[in-house]
């Protein structure tokens, strides 16, 4: 039996009994010891590199355990390059050339085709992963194609790649809307928040510094942010230091990131908080989403209620409300005064809400969605779980108002009634019901 076998697993406890083996074996120990500690640190090394997402510009992106990339990052060559600049093409006097990151996501995929349309040069970005069903990912993509925009396939954390797109476009803004969202599954996966809603966000804002001219950036943050805020309407200069999910918490420190960047680089940051966005190709994890496909399926729907049977409500934004919000907010955006990685001077940063101004009780949001769907819900009204759920969220939206004339037109019934139009073409009667 070979002395290592007496090793006991935890160092430290051991103590070496000074036996007549002790200086024979004391040179063939430290040997083997260099031996084991050499190949732990060249094991170290390699997953270093291997998980390093700007090792090689040609790997996936980091991994990360329990997100799904279905998209491994396959770019560069000249004809990819011509796709990307040509997409990037400005079209309009004074347009914009602008990078969206999370292009094939809901608010990504309205925002970039409404930019294109107004003969804005769009490239996107998108990671495409399965958080929720990529082949509607693929469709928004699909769409977007069709009016001229390329989406780049990659993750925001490929600094290799980011850099790449900046050597082949001066891009003047960034609508940086790659995250991971939803309140809830950050519980399941805390992980891929970190992922994209922080480490994402480094990469691209130590991109963004870098690049000359220095883009201004556009990027969304959440009304999660007011977590525990009891004061309504929430406003900008309202609380924001009690997170109630580590999705609304990332949100947090990306706004506390972009004032970093700003404070150093001299970036121009504007942070925007969304409330319960909803509308047509819009995310099947969102209850107003997820409510449609049960209650046509004729299953039960979990209804959360509030304690002492308290109402939840939702001050529930429409899409196309967004992205005048979105658009506006590129629209006044100052330039960024960094060049080189150096600030020259300060520069813009902001915070805005983008809401609806009127909170709906989801109970409502059920009775509109049956009265569209002309089925009835089978409710199941629960105690909202503690799981990053806040009962009520209000915007106060007279600062975007007085900043760029933010103005939402469209309430909740009228707008279910355009993403039900929408949901029923989109998966077909038959199919929307078998899903
Ligand atoms: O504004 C935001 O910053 C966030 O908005 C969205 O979060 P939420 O406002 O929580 O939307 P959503 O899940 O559709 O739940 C809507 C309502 O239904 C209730 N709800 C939900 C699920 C359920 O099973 N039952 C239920 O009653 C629930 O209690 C809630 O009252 C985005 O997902 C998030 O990514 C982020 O952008």
């Amino acid at each position: 039996m070979s002395h290592l076998d007496h090793t006991p697993s935890t160092p430290g406890k051991f103590k070496i009994d000074k036996s007549p083996y002790y200086s024979r074996t004391r040179w063939h120990s430290s040997v083997a010891k260099l031996t084991l500690w050499s190949s732990l640190f060249v094991a170290l090394i390699f997953l270093f590199f291997y998980r390093s997402p700007s090792s090689s510009s040609n790997n996936p992106p980091s991994s990360d355990p329990s997100r799904r990339y279905l998209a491994s990052a396959n770019w560069g060559g000249a004809a990819w390059e011509k796709r990307v600049r040509t997409s990037a093409r400005i079209r309009s006097r004074n347009g914009f050339s602008v990078l969206v990151t999370g292009a094939a996501g809901f608010v990504g995929t309205h925002v970039s085709s409404a930019l294109k349309r107004r003969g804005d040069g769009v490239l996107g970005i998108d990671n495409f992963n399965d958080y929720y069903d990529p082949t509607l990912k693929r469709a928004r993509q699909a769409l977007l194609e069709r009016s001229g925009v390329f989406i780049v396939e990659g993750d925001i954390n490929d600094v290799a790649l980011l850099k790449k797109l900046f050597d082949i476009v001066p891009f003047t803004h960034v609508m940086h809307l790659a995250a991971q969202a939803g309140v809830r599954y950050a519980m399941q996966n805390p992980g891929s928040y970190v992922h994209s809603n922080i480490a994402g966000f480094v990469s691209l804002l130590e991109v963004c510094k870098d690049a000359n001219p220095q883009p201004a950036i556009v990027w969304a943050s959440s009304s999660s942010v007011y977590g525990l805020n009891t004061k309504v309407p929430f406003s900008e200069k309202d609380r924001t230091d009690q997170p109630a999910s580590l999705y609304a918490a990332t949100k947090k420190a990306g706004e506390e990131i972009a004032h970093t960047y700003n404070h150093i680089y001299g970036l121009s940051l504007t942070g925007l908080r969304f409330f319960t966005v909803f509308g047509p190709w819009g995310r099947p994890d969102m209850a107003y989403f997820f409510f449609t496909k049960d209650i046509l399926k004729g299953k039960s729907i979990p209804i959360f209620e509030a304690a002492n049977h308290g109402t939840v409500a939702r001050d529930f934004t429409y899409i196309d409300d967004i992205v005048k919000g979105c658009l506006g907010s590129l629209d006044t955006a100052e330039k960024s005064t960094g060049s080189g990685g150096k600030k020259k001077g300060p520069a813009q940063l902001r915070v805005f809400n983008l809401g609806n101004t009127s909170p709906v009780p989801v109970t409502d949001l059920v009775s509109i969605l049956e009265r569209l769907l002309k089925v009835k819900a089978k409710r199941n009204v629960m105690k909202l779980p503690r799981n990053g759920d806040v009962p009520y969220t209000h915007a106060n939206i007279s600062y975007a108002q007085k900043e760029f004339g933010y103005k939402p037109t469209t309430d909740l019934q009228t707008g279910l009634k355009k993403f039900v139009r929408w949901y029923l073409s989109y998966y077909g009667d038959k199919k929307a019901v078998a899903r």
